[in-house]
């Protein structure tokens, strides 16, 4: 597991770290281990050349020494120090270090024309602007040099790169983007989530004697190493029933084969016995491509409702598959709720519920339901006629705002917090970082999946997964990111770099959970 702290908690250990420690070693800790990371990448490249850039904060004073140690190795390099007021600005001891070592400094104050020319030669650029103590975004002076980098040159963002939230919750297109991260003692939210991830690049962690063991994170990501403690695996006293029985709602006369999706995944994926309730054109599907699967309602541990599934469709038999949707949803059994199925979400859910949204489902579902919850129902929330009704007029003003598929884009981590706290559901929310969101618990961030799985279907064997790992006694929040996190996998493994299909990806997951397995009892103890 990757666990990333907020900048409160290792503001906290880093204290707890220096009152043990001589002054500045932590400082100079994490300058050699920068300088080790950005020597490596040098002898890959054959650069010879290493500029700074030197903020005025100890994110500067981390890059001046790691600088320093580059100079005494031969490295042709500079610094450029870019607060206004030049040299007075900067980490003191770090700079003295840099021209001891034969640094050469420029000051961008008074003359950014010549440090930018200056940062266009670098083979290495160490983004030492600001770390953990920055504000979102880069100042005009900042950015202009930021500007100047070589497209081929490999840029080392230090700690995290410039311009980012470190909490990683806003967004920021004024940032540095770095080819790698070199940050220190453990990963910072930024890292893992949507707002930062990409702009991050590689991320290196250097060890600089914090500790943060104790510490709860703010995220978490799962890794291959995960699966073998947490994917359940049957004991010798297990029964079909004991595993877990995992009934599906999902596929219609308009989507048929999500049926097929969906229940394929959850046969895949190793359940002990599965239901499906359909209408009859998925129901013959279903019985053809997942004989294992049996046709009908009766007792199961969990539910998956709503891939594929039609509400508007008003024939019986969709009626029939409705009313088995919303029963399911109205007991108390675990739920992953995908697709149509969360267009029957009323509001609060008192039982264990993964709600699976893309951007525009939640876009969608969090309209609704804030609408709702402020008493503004579809019918209200429609444009008022014209004309003096003192009701639709107030019901107009007060209505929340609608939200949008960008609103989403833009803040995701924002928005499915917003439908956890409707809710009190897990939500994972899609897309090229999957976010899964639980109240109380670290938000699980996973980026296993190549965008080749941006295609139709993709989410129905999604939702067949979780709901296995559901039905075995998971909580959501381990069902939904270990889901993702093995489907995002698969992904990866049956595109190989080229196209992939979501039916393809659905007989993909039974080899990577083997695979997964046995890695974990390989693994020394
Ligand atoms: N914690 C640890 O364990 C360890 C931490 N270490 C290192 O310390 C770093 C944190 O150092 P820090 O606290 O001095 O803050 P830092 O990130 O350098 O920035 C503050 C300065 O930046 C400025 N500034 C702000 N926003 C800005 C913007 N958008 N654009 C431009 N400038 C902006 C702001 O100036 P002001 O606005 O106040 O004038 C302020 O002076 C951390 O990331 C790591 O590298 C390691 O040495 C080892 C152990
Ligand atoms: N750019 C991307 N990179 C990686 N995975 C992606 C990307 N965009 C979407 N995905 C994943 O592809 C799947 C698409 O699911 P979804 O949109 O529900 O499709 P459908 O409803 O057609 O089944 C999700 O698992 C999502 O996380
Ligand atoms: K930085």
């Amino acid at each position: 597991m990757i666990r990333a702290h907020s900048v409160e908690s290792v503001r906290a250990a880093e204290a707890a770290a220096m009152a043990q420690l001589p002054e500045g070693e932590l400082m100079s800790r994490a300058a050699l281990g920068l300088a080790e990371v950005a020597a490596a990448r040098l002898a890959d490249t054959d650069g010879t050349t290493v500029v700074g850039l030197i903020g005025a904060g100890d994110n500067g004073g981390d890059t001046l020494y790691a600088v320093a140690h580059l100079a005494e190795s031969g490295f042709a390099c500079a610094v450029v120090l870019v607060p206004a007021s030049g040299r007075e600005g900067v980490h003191a001891a770090g700079l003295a270090a840099a021209e001891a070592a034969g640094v050469m400094v420029h000051e961008a104050a008074g003359a950014a024309a010549a440090a930018a020319e200056v940062v266009a030669e670098a083979d290495v650029v160490l983004d030492g602007i600001v770390g953990i103590g920055g504000r979102p975004g880069l100042r005009p002076d900042a950015a202009r040099l930021v500007d100047a980098v070589d497209d081929d040159a490999w840029v080392i963002a230090v700690d995290l790169a410039s311009g980012l939230d470190p909490a990683g919750e806003e967004g920021e297109d004024d940032a540095v983007w770095a080819n790698e991260t070199v940050t220190f003692g453990t990963p910072k939210p930024v890292h893992l989530l949507p707002a930062g991830e990409a702009a991050t690049g590689r991320l290196t962690v250097v060890d600089i004697g914090i500790d943060v063991d104790d510490v709860p994170p703010a995220v978490e990501r799962l890794t291959w190493d995960d699966v073998a403690g947490l994917w359940p695996v049957p004991g010798s006293g297990d029964d079909k029933y004991s595993r877990g029985v995992l009934g599906v709602v999902a596929g219609s006369e308009a989507y048929p084969g999500a049926a097929v999706l969906t229940t394929t995944s959850a046969a895949e994926a190793g359940v002990g016995m599965l239901r499906y309730v359909g209408t009859p054109t998925p129901v013959g599907l279903v019985h053809q491509a997942v004989p294992e699967a049996v046709v009908g309602d009766g007792r199961v541990q969990a539910w998956v409702v709503g891939p594929g599934l039609d509400t508007d469709a008003d024939d019986s038999d969709a009626r029939t598959q409705l009313d088995a949707a919303r029963a399911a949803l109205a007991s108390d059994l675990p739920v992953v709720v995908d697709a149509g199925g969360l267009a029957l979400v009323e509001g609060r859910r008192d039982v264990p519920t993964v709600l699976t949204p893309h951007a525009g489902e939640l876009a969608r579902l969090l309209t609704r339901l804030e609408a709702a919850a402020q008493g503004t129902d579809d019918a209200t929330s429609a444009a008022p006629e014209p004309g003096p009704s003192t009701d639709d007029a107030r019901s107009s003003v007060n209505r929340p705002a609608e939200v949008t598929a960008d609103d989403v884009k833009a803040d995701r981590l924002g928005h499915a917090r917003r439908l956890v706290a409707l809710t009190g559901a897990t939500v994972l929310l899609k897309g090229a970082t999957t976010l899964v969101v639980t109240d109380g618990e670290p938000v699980r961030s996973q980026a296993d999946a190549p965008p080749w799985l941006a295609t139709a279907g993709a989410g129905d064997v999604l939702s067949g997964v979780i709901g296995a790992l559901l039905a075995a006694g998971l909580t959501p929040h381990d069902a939904a990111s270990l889901g993702a996190m093995v489907h995002g996998v698969t992904a990866d493994r049956v595109s190989g770099g080229g196209p992939l299909r979501a039916l393809a990806v659905a007989h993909g997951i039974r080899p990577t959970v083997r695979d997964l397995l046995a890695r974990g009892r390989s693994a020394p103890s």
